[in-house]
């Protein structure tokens, strides 16, 4: 099954109330999923491989914990994009792939136009950025190319999840550890998430 772990801060949770708000401008949304994909990279990386090395500090040799696994993100162009700087902010080494889809209006199918990923995915921790997962069908299809690609170790990082989408992943990728800020109610007839807030990309880069 699915694990889906949820960011619970409250700060968070203010910044996300802050983000569905329509009144949000686009500069604001775009500072506000900056600082929700810090969360995200903070929670995302709770069980990162470490090892044990020497350091020397200014005092005296000690052993110490230092991450042992190479991270790569992977944001679903557009919305996906927005994540990037705030996920650097504190996985300052990560490497990053880009994967384009955009989900058709009429059939809600995703359609792949780009994909662009760094070599070594079976030895690295494979974090996707997508601020919405909703019916899952990009993010199940992003999965699918990744681990065509090699990749053996993945986490989907989304800012707000519908309970359709987490269902899908289940389905389609029971291996992946889904982490979000919030797991909404359902999707409407259009396939929006409800409460949600909106089109992610449209608001992000202001093409409403
Ligand atoms: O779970 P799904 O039903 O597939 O929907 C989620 C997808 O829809 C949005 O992208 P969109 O198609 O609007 O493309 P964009 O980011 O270029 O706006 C969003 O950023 C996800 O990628
Ligand atoms: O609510 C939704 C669903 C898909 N994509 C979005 O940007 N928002
Ligand atoms: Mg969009």
């Amino acid at each position: 099954m699915t694990a889906v772990k949820l960011v619970k801060h409250p700060l968070a949770q203010d910044a996300l109330a802050r983000l569905r708000n329509r009144e949000t401008d686009v500069p604001q949304f775009r500072a506000l999923i900056s600082q929700l994909a810090i969360y995200l990279a903070i929670t995302s990386t709770e069980e990162l491989r470490m090892q044990t090395v020497e350091i020397e500090t200014p005092v005296t040799k000690a052993e110490m914990s230092v991450a042992a696994e190479e991270i790569v993100l992977v944001p679903i162009l557009r919305a996906g994009l927005g994540m990037v700087e705030g996920m650097l902010t504190i996985l300052t080494r990560a490497t990053v792939g880009h994967l384009g889809l955009y989900r058709d209006h009429e059939t809600l199918q995703p359609i792949e136009y780009y994909a662009n990923t760094p070599g070594n995915l079976e030895e690295r921790m494979v974090i996707v950025l997508d601020p919405m997962l909703a019916t899952g069908g990009s993010a199940s299809a992003a999965l699918t190319r990744l681990k065509e690609r090699g990749a053996k170790r993945l986490l989907l990082a989304s800012i707000i999840a519908a309970p359709e989408g987490i269902e899908r992943l289940e389905r389609d990728h029971p291996d992946v550890q889904v982490v979000t800020i919030s797991i909404d109610q359902k999707l409407n007839e259009r396939g929006y998430i409800v409460p949600g807030l909106g089109d992610a990309g449209d608001r992000m880069f202001g093409t409403l």
